[in-house]
């Protein structure tokens, strides 16, 4: 594979880089603050599961005199998209690709759209991991399952190639044959599992140990399949059941990114979660009521003028 640079050096862009960096691909990291630091002294490590290590990519603070990137592993939270396309999009191939490692759907294609081309691939992910010392990415829990969606293309011409390109690096990385429906598949699990940890600062586990909680849980699952079904996604009749059993088989600790931005204080992804259920159920007709109380919770009521 050739040139890869991550950015948004946290969790998920830590985790991918620090396997890659391993298995031998060339890849650059845009850090700061005391990541930086920490990773060019001692470089980027992965804390328990089965991919420990400590790996050495190459540590830019600025993308000045970096040339040309052919993969670039967006993972940022989704809010910081539109600052780090404009940072790194000079610095793109001309037929590169960027693939946003974000839960939500349509990630893809919102970078595309902030670069003026046909380069953003969604990056589905299954993997709970959290960056909690800098430099230092602590694995939770997951299959470790990069899932590569190519929303404008068939599989075969891009998305195909860059996961095993990416396996052949050492990460677990497979092109999704339907990319609308895998996204859908994540965001009606996160939508439901993260809002519910990051409203109430508790882990999953607990919540849904009491009825009222898996009340909730299941209220908000079947709100966000009917609007991934009504949206195209083929997620089966079954799926909402389905995505409760995954969420009790991840285990009671399952807490969640949003949770990690609550307790640190940081905007959250609610808006592109469940905001963005909302939106698309007014606009297909479905009711979300569930999803928009966690909007209005977590995001805040928006003030009256
Ligand atoms: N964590 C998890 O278990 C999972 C997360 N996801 C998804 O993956 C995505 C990334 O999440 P996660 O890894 O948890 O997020 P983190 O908050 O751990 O990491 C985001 C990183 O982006 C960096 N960043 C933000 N803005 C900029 C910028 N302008 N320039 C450079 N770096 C920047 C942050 O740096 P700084 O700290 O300095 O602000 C931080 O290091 C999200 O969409 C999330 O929903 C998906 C599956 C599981
Ligand atoms: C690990 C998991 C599945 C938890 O909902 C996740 O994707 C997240 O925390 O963003």
């Amino acid at each position: 594979m050739s040139r890869v640079l991550v950015v948004g050096l946290g969790a998920i862009g830590g985790y991918a880089a620090a396997v890659l960096s391993a298995g031998g691909a060339d890849v650059s990291v845009l850090a700061r603050g005391r990541t930086l630091e920490v990773v060019r002294a001692s470089g980027l490590r992965i804390a328990g599961g089965p991919d420990e290590v400590t790996s050495h990519p190459t540590v830019l603070d600025s993308l000045d005199g970096a040339g040309a990137f052919d993969v670039v592993l967006l993972a940022t939270k989704a809010p910081d998209t539109a600052d780090v396309v404009a940072t790194f999009a000079d610095h793109l191939a001309e037929d590169g690709v960027v693939v946003a490692l974000q839960n939500g759907v349509g990630r893809g294609a919102t970078v595309s759209e902030l670069l003026g081309r046909d380069a953003g691939l969604d990056g589905v992910v299954y993997l709970e991991a959290r960056m909690e010392e800098p430099g230092v990415v602590t694995f939770l829990s997951g299959a470790r399952r990069f899932e590569l969606g190519d929303p404008s293309r068939p599989a075969a011409e891009r998305a195909e190639p860059l996961a095993q390109a990416l396996r052949d690096a050492g990460l677990n990385a497979v092109a999704s044959p339907d990319p609308q429906t895998a996204a859908w598949r994540k965001m009606v699990l996160v939508a439901t599992a993260n809002s519910m940890t990051g409203a109430t600062r508790a882990m999953f586990g607990d919540l849904i140990a009491d009825e009222r909680g898996r009340a909730v849980a299941r209220a908000l699952l079947r709100e966000g399949a009917a609007v991934a079904a009504a949206d195209g996604a083929d997620l089966g009749p079954d799926f909402a059941t389905e995505a409760f059993d995954f969420l009790v088989d991840v285990g009671p600790g399952l807490r969640s990114s949003m949770l990690h931005d609550v307790e640190r204080g940081r905007r959250t992804e609610v808006d592109t979660l469940n905001g963005e259920i909302v939106r698309r159920g007014d606009d297909l007709g479905v009711p979300t009521p569930s999803h928009a109380v966690m909007q209005l919770v977590i995001g805040g009521v928006p003030t009256r003028s």
